[in-house]
């Protein structure tokens, strides 16, 4: 990568003119477009966590999860919620160079075209699949094989710096998937990934398949100019702006040191810490921000608002003794040392990405029962509230490609109990986990700060499963899973049921068993959301903050309604439409 080689007393006193908050997933993306469109101006990346590049529990793809609660991840919780029986959900976010991209499970899909579509609908011209769609497939390079996994002929990019593959040799707990889902119903897609999302289908996943090694948003890096610097293992504290807060002129780091930025100041510090550093700012709600003891500057109540997050319930199967599984390499430690060895060596291994099976469907295709959701939908909804009339009428138009449900066919035991101890009955056991998404719940949930001090973690409330629509339609979710799970081909490959487990079967039964096991699928968005001011807005659709010159927020932050899709795709994408800093 080049870079300029200024020192901080350099980079405060010349050439330096934007300054990008975090060097994640949205901020190197754009770091990287920024350095090669304005090679004059000196872009600059405050990453609070460090390289990460020679780490590998990032780069080997079959190490995922290993970075979880490690310096690599802030570990965010959750204030215990209420319908889920009190328990706190810890939210991994990445602190690392490529931020979440560096942790994430390396799915690549997108959303359906109305969802992108809904953006402009809400007050965001320009903000559509018609520009979206091209923006996505520019970021990528789709790697065509000749696998068991299939995909058609559009959809996917190439040429971009984000490299994707299907999975190569899926296990036979994957292979199952579309059949089992043709046999509920489904269509097979071969084309998921061009705004028809609906059906059966393999996603890509974000793997190089050169050397089997994650590909993540550093990739960008080697297409930027020397204007681009990052310092690694500093963490901004606030936004510092000019006497009367009508403009940002910089940035303050947590050990007090000052960076002036002569032209913007860029927030990419993700959903749940971008609130947090315009709070401290003293941009926000009078109240939220009097409670944490900062004066305010600017009066923007709808920042650390409006937070969604698709809601995941799981259940795990426990597959027949001679089905290959990823669990083994939790429990033989020499299988596992032999397949680490496998995969360094550039041989087929267990620690190649094993990528999942997907099924969108929409509600009233998962049985009878479903109408019963719509009902509830209609009074869950706040009508009075623009997002959740988006959200209500998507989901009321039977017609609408936008999924309601997200299903996953994944290897491995992925339940939030986590993988059996040793001297328990699951122990040295292999397991498929079926997980369901439910993409479009009507929680929208609050992140902000309770305190001054730029090292406490943000107050994080979700308010998982708070609306009547988003527990029910959980168990729903819960329960068709088990209806899949009981359809062959997939039927054929277990033994047993283990979570829930058969002792599960009422209803009072499935709604207990969500709220003890509902979980984060890991996307939040929305906390400074792209709409109107009136209507809760952070940021207009420049992506400026309302009321703040030289001041941009670009993360997952501002998607003002949730997509039925993992988040990165259109993360990296939006860097690259038109117009951008
Ligand atoms: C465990 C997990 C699994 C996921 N799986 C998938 C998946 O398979 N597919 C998918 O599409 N999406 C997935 N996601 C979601 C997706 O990865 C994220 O939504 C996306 O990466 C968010 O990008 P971002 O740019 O908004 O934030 P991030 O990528 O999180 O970047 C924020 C950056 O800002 C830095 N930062 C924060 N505060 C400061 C500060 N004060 N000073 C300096 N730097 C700061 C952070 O360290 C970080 O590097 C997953 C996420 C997680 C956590």
């Amino acid at each position: 990568m080049n870079a300029c080689l200024l020192n901080t007393h350099q980079l405060s006193n010349s050439r330096l003119l934007q300054i990008i908050v975090g060097g994640g997933t949205a901020g190197l993306a754009l770091a990287t477009r920024l350095s090669q469109e304005l090679p004059d101006d000196c872009v600059l990346v405050v990453e609070a966590g460090p390289d990460g590049r020679n780490e590998p529990g990032i780069y080997v793809p079959g190490l995922r999860g290993t970075t979880f609660g490690t310096a690599y991840d802030w570990s965010l919780p959750t204030t215990a919620q209420t319908e889920a029986n009190n328990r706190t959900i810890v939210h991994n976010r990445g602190r690392v160079l490529g931020g979440s991209s560096a942790l994430n499970l390396l799915v690549w899909d997108r959303a359906s075209m109305r969802e992108y579509d809904a953006w402009e609908e809400l007050g965001n011209p320009g903000w559509n699949w018609k520009s979206m769609y091209p923006a996505m497939l520019k970021a990528e390079n789709f790697q065509r094989t000749n696998g068991t996994a299939q995909y058609g002929d559009n959809g996917v990019g190439y040429g971009g710096p984000i490299q994707t593959s299907l999975i190569e040799d899926p296990p036979l707990h994957l292979q199952a998937g579309i059949p089992t889902l043709q046999n509920l119903g489904l269509e097979h897609n071969l084309t998921p990934l061009n705004g028809h999302v609906l059906g059966a289908a393999y996603h890509p996943a974000t793997n190089y398949l050169g050397n089997h090694t994650r590909s993540y948003s550093v990739a960008f890096l080697p297409r930027a100019g020397n204007n681009l610097v990052i310092m690694f293992n500093t963490t901004v504290h606030k936004v510092d702006l000019n006497s009367n807060a009508s403009r940002a002129t910089g940035v303050v780091l947590t050990d007090g040191r000052k960076l002036t930025a002569k032209k913007e100041v860029i927030l990419s510090a993700g959903s749940l810490l971008s609130p947090k550093i315009l709070e401290l700012s003293g941009i926000g709600q009078k109240a939220v921000l009097a409670n944490a003891g900062i004066r305010q500057k600017l009066n923007l109540p709808g920042v650390g608002e409006n937070l969604q997050d698709h809601l995941r319930i799981q259940n795990t199967y426990e597959l027949r003794p001679n089905i290959t599984g990823l669990d083994i390499l939790k429990y033989n430690k020499t299988r596992a040392a032999l397949e680490l060895a496998l995969w360094k060596q550039g041989e087929k291994s267990l620690y190649q990405y094993a990528g999942s099976c997907f099924g969108f469907l929409k509600w009233h295709q998962t049985g009878p029962n479903a109408s019963r959701l719509l009902q509830l939908a209609r009074s869950s909804a706040n009508t009075s509230n623009i997002v959740d009339r988006m959200k209500l009428s998507t989901l009321l138009d039977a017609a609408s490609p936008a999924p309601d449900l997200e299903v996953v066919f994944s290897d491995g035991y992925l339940g939030t109990r986590g993988y059996p101890a040793a001297n328990t009955t699951g122990y040295g056991k292999k397991y498929a986990s079926l997980i369901a998404g439910v993409m479009h719940p009507f929680a929208r949930g609050t992140v902000h700060i309770s305190s001054p001090d730029p090292l406490a973690k943000p107050t994080i409330n979700p308010r998982y499963l708070a609306p009547a629509f988003d527990l029910e339609a959980t168990a729903h979710a819960a329960q068709y899973l088990r209806t899949i799970a009981s359809t062959p081909p997939f039927r054929d490959l277990w033994v047993s049921e283990f979570d829930p487990g058969a002792a599960t079967e009422t209803h009072a039964d499935w709604v207990r068993y969500v709220r003890e096991n509902v979980f984060t699928f890991y996307h939040p968005m929305g906390s400074c959301a792209m709409l109107p001011r009136g209507e809760g807005g952070v940021v207009d659709p420049q992506l400026r903050v309302y009321g703040v010159g030289g001041l941009r927020v670009v993360d997952a932050s501002v998607i003002p309604v949730i997509l039925s899709a993992h988040v990165q795709t259109a993360m990296i994408a939006r860097r690259y439409r038109g117009g951008g800093a």
